[in-house]
């Protein structure tokens, strides 16, 4: 039966070293105000404020553990995915507002773990205190950036960019599902394997470097957990799927239309989160009445979380800000965006199945008890001769039968080789007898059950052997229409593939802004002729007291400004090894400007090091993981093989059942296994410290990266700045030369337009 459910909407606030006053949290009433004076420069104590009140489900000051987090947000999530039911958590907010701490944390660190690693040790605890549930595990990890969707779950981490990674693409199949082809599932039969697998997305995300380097801010991740469960007697088990997703940063969209995204792809603008937006505005529309349709199919983003928006899910989202003065606008679009993600209503259903191989495991089973009667009963056996144990059992029970006082008692054996010996033994027991009594002729040998002269007797088994024919024909039929069922089920499933719900049709391309330059190869403002042209200019006074325009060459000297410009474009260069030559369809490529910065920055060459040594490390720590999983089949082989090699010695009475007794061959064992044991530990320990230092680089390449992007975007900025500043000053120049070669003649409309170009310069440096 499905239910109706909205999307649960929680704020959390990540702690800052400047929180603004104008900001207010309620934690009673899961309220968040915001107090924004309309105009600033009259003070904050005055009339003209602005009140932003939003209301959450949750709200979390900064204080909050990780722990609280998971068990308010997301563990109940967790447990209706166990019961079968699909559930989603997303992190929403503007970049480094707290979206990857809440979402992954730090895995190592049990108590600064995030949710994902938090759901994976709360879905194996339940598993070890519910012993009567059987829970299968299967993990994906996806990435998209760019529109397109990457398998981080690639086990060779040599991988140096994002596109070297597996590429998944959204397939239709013939029953109208979605697919991820080329997404890995990775089956986590433990705790320990489900987390390294999230360990190996997690280096492949930082490894695997995006066009613009910048992965963390503008590319969105999707932990995807499936859990199906059953109960060891059960023909039903439940499918679930977890989805885990920490999106890209808000900040941009929030900012500009779709036009403006499309025109600045250059920038890097992420088109995914922007068809986010606009599917939940339509199903925003669609609660309020509308007939309208919900555009799921023009993203890879949206593709993926249909079911978790509208669909068959439980869904959360974990809305991340910061409450710094300047990130206030950015966090009050961010509770907006919550605000309307809050409307949106999911129909949540169990989703039940029966599981064909269960049941031709159960048929197969029953087909071969069936065989082992009929063959009971036609006097043949799948065996041919007893085990000793089974012919003592059989004496026994002999001796039991022969020395009842119960009149009615009867002998009973489950196959006709045991009633054979019992047989047997009686006419061996009833042969001493007849030694003994010297008279008596020998008893004839009881012959098979199938030879009884009974005719109805004869006639009555004959019918049942019948019966058991027709019922073994028929468990065969069914057999085989269910295998042919799966067949079929493999054929429009790829192994490799995720299986959504819902219809829809090819994988969107999304549409690639225009980033053709129509400008010149770029020049430096020339300083001096700037200065001298100035210079003339000013010596004549006739011309500057007409006053055509308003704003004064004298109280802001051109030369100045372009001064001031010139000393900040040095300090930025002081961050490269060599200037940098760039045409001006470069400049405006962010991704060649980019790598030509990358090529000139001198801190490039640590930061190639550093992830040199990662993926050393990486590599090391992937050799001794499977090192680790040897010894520990190792391990449970010498543990089996000691059970073994007791039980044989108990058996054949060379050593009594005492557990302290031990004999030398288990001594042996038993040294081997504790020698195994001590190399298994001391490995694992190498493991966790080669981890925690592979996580420790991992964050220092992340901020490593970032300290470039930053760096990049003040170089980019001051370069753009320049190439403007240059094209006004050529213009004012030849302004200047016309207005020389012209002397008197159209003055004015000369003077006027050196005013107004020398407005635009000085816009364009104050910005
Ligand atoms: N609640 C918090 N408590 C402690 N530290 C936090 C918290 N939230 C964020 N941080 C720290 O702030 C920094 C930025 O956080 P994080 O990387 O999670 O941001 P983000 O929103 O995922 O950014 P991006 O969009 O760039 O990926 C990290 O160093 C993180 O450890």
């Amino acid at each position: 039966m499905s239910k109706s459910s909205v999307i649960d909407v929680f704020l959390r606030v990540r702690p800052t070293k400047n929180p603004s006053n104008l900001f207010k949290l309620n934690k009673d009433e899961g309220m968040a105000e915001f107090i924004i004076p309309k105009n600033p420069d009259q003070g904050y104590i005055n009339n003209q404020i602005e009140k932003h009140t939003f209301n959450f489900a949750g709200v979390f000051p900064t204080d909050t553990t990780q722990e609280e987090i998971f068990d308010k947000i997301a563990k109940d999530v967790v447990d209706s995915a166990i019961e079968g039911y699909n559930g989603t958590i997303f992190a929403y907010g503007q970049t480094g507002s707290g979206k990857t701490y809440s979402m992954t944390g730090n895995p190592e660190a049990r108590s600064s773990a995030g949710i994902i690693p938090r759901t994976l040790y709360h879905i194996y605890d339940y598993a070890r205190r519910e012993q009567e549930l059987i829970i299968d595990v299967t993990i994906s990890y996806l990435e998209i950036y760019g529109g397109s969707g990457y398998d981080l779950l690639v086990a060779d981490n040599r991988s140096r960019n994002l596109h070297d990674l597996p590429k998944v693409q959204a397939m239709a199949t013939a029953n109208g599902q979605t697919i991820l082809q080329g997404l890995s599932l990775k089956k986590a039969q433990t705790e320990e394997d489900a987390l390294n697998l999230l360990f190996i997305g997690e280096q492949n995300r930082v490894i695997a470097e995006t066009p613009k380097n910048d992965a963390s801010t503008r590319s969105h991740c999707i932990f995807i957990v499936i859990l199906e469960c059953r109960k060891p007697t059960s023909d039903v088990k439940t499918v679930s799927k977890l989805c885990l997703v920490d999106l890209s940063g808000s900040e941009r969209i929030g900012k500009t239309g779709v036009e403006g995204i499309l025109q600045r792809e250059a920038t890097g603008i992420n088109l995914s989160l922007h068809f986010l937006e606009l599917v939940i505005d339509c199903l925003n529309r669609q609660a309020n009445g509308e007939n309208i349709h919900i555009p799921y199919r023009d993203s890879l983003m949206t593709l993926v979380l249909k079911d978790s928006l509208g669909g068959n899910c439980k869904t959360r989202m974990i809305a991340t800000m910061s409450s710094e003065p300047d990130d206030l606008p950015e966090s009050i679009c961010t509770c907006r965006f919550a605000g309307r993600v809050a409307n949106i209503k999911n129909k949540v259903t169990r989703n039940e199945a029966v599981d064909p191989f269960i049941i031709i495991e159960k048929l197969k089973r029953e087909n071969q008890q069936l065989k082992a009667e009929l063959a009971m009963i036609k006097g043949q056996s799948i065996k041919d001769h007893l085990e000793s144990y089974e012919i003592d059992e059989c004496k026994k029970k002999v001796d039991e039968f022969l020395n009842s006082d119960d009149p009615a008692a009867i002998l009973v054996v489950n196959d006709h080789l045991k009633m054979n010996e019992c047989f047997f033994q009686l006419k061996h027991m009833l042969k001493n007898l007849n030694k003994k009594a010297s008279s008596q002729p020998v008893a004839q040998q009881p012959q098979a059950i199938t030879t009884n002269n009974n005719p109805v007797e004869f006639q009555q088994l004959n019918d049942e052997v019948l019966r058991l024919k027709q019922l073994i024909i028929q468990r065969d039929n069914e057999i085989m229409i269910l295998l042919n069922l799966i067949q079929k089920g493999k054929g429009s499933n790829t192994n490799q593939s995720l299986v959504l719900q819902g219809p829809i049709s090819e994988q969107p391309e999304i549409q690639q802004a225009n980033t053709s330059s129509i400008l010149q190869p770029i020049e430096f403002p020339k300083q001096a002729e700037i200065d001298r042209q100035s210079q003339i200019f000013t010596e004549k006074p006739a011309v500057k007291k007409q006053n055509f325009m308003q704003g004064s060459l004298d109280s802001e000297p051109t030369s100045q400004i372009t001064k001031t410009t010139t000393a900040q474009f040095k300090e930025l260069n002081g961050m490269l090894s060599e200037p940098i030559n760039i045409s001006n369809d470069q400049l405006l490529d962010r991704n060649s400007a980019l790598e030509m910065f990358r090529k000139s920055y001198r801190k490039a060459q640590a930061q190639e090091d550093l992830k040199q040594e990662l993926q050393e490390k990486m590599m090391t720590s992937k050799e001794l993981g499977l090192f680790i999983n040897n010894q520990r089949n190792i391990i449970s082989q010498l543990k089996d093989k000691i059970e073994q090699t007791r039980k044989e010695q108990v058996l054949l009475g060379l050593v009594s059942s005492d557990p302290n007794q031990v004999s030398t061959e288990e001594e042996k064992l038993i040294a081997e296994y504790n020698k195994q044991k001590d190399i298994y530990k001391q490995s694992f320990d190498k493991l966790k410290q080669l981890k925690a230092e592979v996580e420790r680089m991992s964050t220092q390449l992340k901020h490593s990266r970032e300290k470039m992007q930053q760096d990049f975007e003040k170089w980019i900025d001051m370069m753009l700045k320049q190439r403007n500043l240059n094209m006004a000053a050529t213009s004012v120049l030849s302004d200047f030369k016309n207005l020389s070669q012209k002397g008197g003649e159209d003055v004015n409309s000369m003077v006027q337009q050196f005013y107004k170009n020398k407005e635009i310069c000085n816009q364009l440096l104050q910005k």
